[in-house]
């Protein structure tokens, strides 16, 4: 039977896929957050004609020939300004941030003056405008400061509050619910019986959605029982998941219930089994607005169906761009042709005279977790790619 292509099966997945609805948050939350609409300047900054050093207000054809005594009239720090004007031959002992008093129309660092008996003796002649900010010279009210669409990084987060914005429109973060399935399985801590396995997958499964600003809801462990399962979709859906993902249960065993019980509770299957591997049993579906991910239960596959269909999931849901780190090397050993599905090896690179160079673990079964804990990439082998000798060209997808 002829698989679907791993691209194919990620274009279905992300058909229809926008980003969710905004709600706001406080400025002190809204780092990392991705804003949902252009936001514009509430107030000018600076809103006036500020000092950008401690030092003298002066007019600047006063000091033009130097050394000149100046009469110092007032002082006007950051926060509380000079409310008269200076006069020719005076000045106004000023630091940074201050208003520059009517009058004044250059500051004069304090490392070019000397406190005189008359005054203040500037040494060194200043410019007109020097060391002064002008009003606006960072934005005017009402100018267009960050679009829809920008990650809240620290600048622009910081420039939404300049701004003067308090709360900020964001995306919300997509809410993806994880449930393992499985009569074997234990969390993490447990005493383990003699058939049983501890449940790992929901942790770096929560790991991927957590990196691409997701929220992750662990529904925990249920066993291979289909009022079980059909429960804890129930109560996904009235958690208000946008998307659901399954984890176990998704081959063809008996026991493998999942879609089974999906489809009863009114999921339309769009496709199941994909030409990779690992990974082939993945399974999509829709549930009404719930986007439902069935990810195969080996632990390899579970994780690198992650990387390459959650992440872009919950990207495109939450607004956020994203994209593989794919990279072009060359392999390390001789690798053998592939069949029909799409490889996905884990592989140790490094640089070796500028070149990526890409060595395959020997084995890979996706059980094997520790295997790709030590993996720093994936070599991507197509569908029926031919033998492949050392030293030819490949794909990486870099994991780390
Ligand atoms: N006759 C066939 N058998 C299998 C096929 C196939 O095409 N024909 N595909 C194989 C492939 S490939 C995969 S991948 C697995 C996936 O099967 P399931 O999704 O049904 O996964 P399970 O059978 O439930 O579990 C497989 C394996 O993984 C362990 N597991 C499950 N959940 C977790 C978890 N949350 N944490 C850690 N480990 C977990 C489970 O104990 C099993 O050992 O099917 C192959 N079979
Ligand atoms: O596709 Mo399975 O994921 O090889 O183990």
């Amino acid at each position: 039977m002829a698989l679907m292509p791993v691209k194919d099966a990620l274009a279905r997945l992300l058909d229809g896929a926008v980003p969710l609805a905004s709600e706001t948050v406080a400025i002190g939350r809204a780092a990392w957050r991705v804003l949902a609409t252009d936001i514009a300047a509430l107030r000018t900054q600076p809103p006036f004609d500020a000092s950008a050093m401690d030092g003298y207000a002066v007019r600047a054809a006063d000091v033009a020939a130097t050394p000149v005594t100046l009469h110092v009239i007032g002082e006007a720090p950051a926060g509380k300004g000079f409310t008269s004007k200076v006069g020719p031959g005076e000045a106004v002992r000023i630091f940074t941030g201050a208003p520059v008093p009517a009058g004044a129309d250059a500051v004069l660092i304090q490392e070019n003056t000397r406190l005189s008996p008359g005054g203040v003796e500037a040494l060194e002649p200043v410019a007109a405008f020097r060391n002064i900010r002008r009003q606006g010279l960072d934005f005017r009210e009402g100018e267009s400061l960050l679009g829809a669409g920008r990650v809240l990084d620290p600048a622009a987060v910081s420039l939404a509050a300049a701004a003067n914005h308090a709360t900020l429109p964001v995306i919300r973060k997509p809410l993806v619910a994880i449930l393992a399935t499985g009569d074997e399985l234990l969390p993490p801590g447990s005493e383990t019986g003699p058939d049983q396995i501890i449940s790992s997958n929901a942790y770096g499964v929560a790991a991927v959605i957590e990196k691409m600003g997701g929220v992750p809801l662990d529904l925990g462990i249920v066993p291979d029982d289909r009022p079980a399962i059909a429960a804890a979709i129930d109560s996904a859906r009235e958690a208000g998941a946008d998307v659901i993902v399954t984890l176990g249960g998704a081959s063809v065993g008996d026991h493998d219930l999942v879609r089974e019980v999906l489809t009863s509770s009114g999921m339309t299957l769009d496709f199941w089994k994909i030409a990779m591997r690992p990974g082939k049993p993945l399974m999509f579906g829709r549930l009404g607005d719930v986007r439902v991910l069935g990810l195969p239960g080996n632990p390899v596959a579970s994780l690198v169906c992650s990387h390459l269909f959650v992440a872009p999931l919950v990207a495109r849901l939450g607004g956020r761009p994203y994209a593989l780190d794919i990279r072009d090397a060359v392999l390390g050993v001789d690798m053998a042709e592939n069949d029909q599905r799409e490889d996905y090896v884990r592989a140790r690179v490094e640089t070796r005279d500028g070149v990526l160079v890409a060595a395959p673990f020997p084995v890979q079964d996706s059980s094997m977790l520790r295997i790709l804990a030590d993996a720093n990439a994936l070599i991507v082998r197509p569908p029926f790619a031919p033998a492949a000798p050392a030293g030819s060209p490949c794909r990486v997808v870099l994991l780390r």
